[in-house]
């Protein structure tokens, strides 16, 4: 059974400080945005954690093995780096969506996004052990997407296409299996998935050909962190690509088929 820890970071106040005294330049916001996601892909990947952009203002990260007082620390380095400061909320279930839900919702009960009496918020509960089996991740790419794409249409319709892929994977592994999905650039998206048999990757494989015609290949690793499994996920994707399938498991099995 999967047990995934997940962190909901919230920037706070974030949408007033963009506009006061007056809007600010959209490409400060940028590289303030993707400074701050860097910091805090860089703290917690030396902890064997992920974390993905989303909305860039909030963040998802997969936190297992990453205890309170390291999220403290986080928090703390970032207020004292930074013009603005975090929230994290962090919550543990078996299905990755319920987490989230639970670690949202320990921020909403504090107050708003843009109360700007609620700052550095850190709330949560923490997995006081991890074990191989608590973290999934399949790790998709298009088949072939430089010969189909890169090398073929301009760069904008090919971004069309893969958004379009990536919205239909990650609406259907959140609908039938309560996964979350990032894309994570090129033609990769990383879903964080609870337990779910082989054929339920093949399925969303099947899905997304028959809903946006774009050919994808999966692996799919275990681990007792976010790093573990996610390395295994790219493992296994390397043999979708040698043996030409779909799908390729890495390690543990499935729970059941
Ligand atoms: N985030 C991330 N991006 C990757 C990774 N591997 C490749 N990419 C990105 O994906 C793009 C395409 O690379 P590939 O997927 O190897 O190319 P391909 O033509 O689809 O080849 P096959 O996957 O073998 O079918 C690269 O330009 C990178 O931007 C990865 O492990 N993580």
């Amino acid at each position: 059974m999967t047990t995934t820890q997940v962190t909901l970071v919230q920037i706070d106040n974030y949408g007033p400080w963009t506009v006061t005294p007056e809007p600010r330049r959209e490409m400060d916001l940028q590289s303030l945005q993707s400074r701050l996601f860097a910091d805090i892909a860089e703290f917690l990947g030396h902890r064997d954690g992920y974390a993905f952009f989303t909305r860039f203002d909030n963040m998802i990260a997969v936190t297992n093995g990453v205890d309170g007082d390291a999220l403290a620390t986080l928090q703390e380095s970032i207020g004292n780096r930074y013009p603005v400061t975090v929230s994290l909320g962090t919550a543990v279930s078996d299905r990755p969506i319920d987490a989230l839900e639970a670690a949202n919702e320990r921020l909403q009960t504090e107050g708003s996004a843009q109360d700007e009496g609620r700052t550095e918020v850190l709330a949560g509960e923490y997995l006081t052990e991890t074990s191989p089996g608590d973290v999934r991740i399949a790790h998709f790419d298009v088949v072939n997407v430089t010969g189909k794409y890169t090398d073929r249409l301009n760069e904008f319709d090919t971004f069309i296409d893969i958004e379009r892929a990536y919205a239909s994977l990650m609406r259907h592994l959140r609908r039938e299996h309560g996964a979350l999905s990032f894309f994570v650039g090129g033609d990769n998206v990383i879903a964080v998935c609870p337990d779910m048999p082989e054929s339920a990757f093949s399925d969303a494989v099947d899905h997304v050909v028959a809903d946006v015609d774009v050919e994808l290949q999966v692996g799919v690793g275990h681990g007792a962190s976010a790093h573990e499994a996610g390395f295994a996920a790219k493992h296994a994707l390397e043999d979708c690509r040698h043996a030409g399938t779909a799908v390729e498991l890495f390690g543990a099995p499935a729970a059941s088929d």
